[in-house]
């Protein structure tokens, strides 16, 4: 049986009257990739949140590479976000700074004592890994957007996270670029070993990267298994609407 990175068990999350979560149970096992699905507003980013200790449950359990997140102080909270790399929406790279800059940021910062050949080395190897080594020098106003995001990968690729969270990563590209996106996802869990959740609306995002699906309604996990098994022939007419509003290559 393959280790439990995440174990969530009967989350409860409101805030005043809303309740967002409601009795959550998750497994993520390591090296997979486990895709989250569920429309604006259902608590994707409040489960997120809470599995990286900027909100704290109500009840129930968060453990997260052998730790419960809630019982954490501010130095083991920070230890274990090192272990986890967020790859933003909108890639969040600084547009004053150059790639290189943009990467070192998080290095330096991070881990002390390391040589300028060592830091070099390192975003040079990153950048190879996402296909885009020659952008070393350049700003991110040069970049396409799936440039970008590669670029943002490979930034949080840099502490060398157990754990990557992947949120909407094909947002407001191509189809094409769509594609190599989900590639390069799948890439990065074959060279660096990780484990990732990927938040997505994109069904064939889904289905490219995911292990297993888990689709969040009504503040549960209603569906969770491979593509197959929640999708196409779904009995809840929630889980199917996901799939008849998608575009699914066949
Ligand atoms: N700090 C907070 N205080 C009050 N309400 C909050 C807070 N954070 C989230 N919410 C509410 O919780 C609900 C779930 O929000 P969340 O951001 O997790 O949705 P989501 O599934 O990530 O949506 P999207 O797909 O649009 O990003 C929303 O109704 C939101 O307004």
């Amino acid at each position: 049986m393959a280790e439990k990175v995440v174990e969530i068990r009967d989350l409860y999350k409101s805030f005043g009257d809303l309740d967002v979560l409601k009795g959550v149970d998750l497994d993520l096992f390591r090296e997979e990739n486990l895709v989250v699905l569920g429309r604006s507003g259902t608590g994707k980013s409040v489960l997120i949140k809470i599995m990286v200790g900027l909100l704290k449950q109500d009840k129930g359990q968060m453990n997260v590479l052998g730790q419960e997140v809630s019982t954490l102080h501010t130095k083991e909270l920070n230890e274990l976000r090192l272990k986890i790399g967020f790859s933003f929406q909108n890639s969040a790279l600084y547009d004053s700074m150059t790639v290189r800059e943009n990467m070192e940021f998080p290095l330096v910062r991070n881990i002390k004592n390391l040589t300028k050949k060592e830091i070099t080395m390192r975003i040079e190897e990153l950048l190879e890994a996402v296909g885009l080594p020659n952008t070393i020098n350049q700003m991110p106003s040069e970049l396409s957007g799936g440039q970008k995001k590669r670029i943002g990968v490979a930034r949080t690729l840099i502490l060398n996270p157990e754990i990557m969270l992947y949120d909407e990563p094909t947002a407001g590209l191509d189809p094409i670029t769509c594609v190599d996106i989900n590639n390069l996802i799948n890439e990065v869990r074959e060279r660096y070993k990780t484990t990732s959740i990927v938040i997505t609306h994109d069904l064939t995002c889904a289905k490219m990267t995911g292990d297993r699906m888990a689709v969040l309604l009504d503040g549960q996990f209603s569906s969770i298994g491979t593509f197959e098994e929640v999708f196409p022939h779904a009995e809840d007419k929630r889980v199917k609407s996901f799939y008849d509003y998608n575009f699914i290559e066949s």
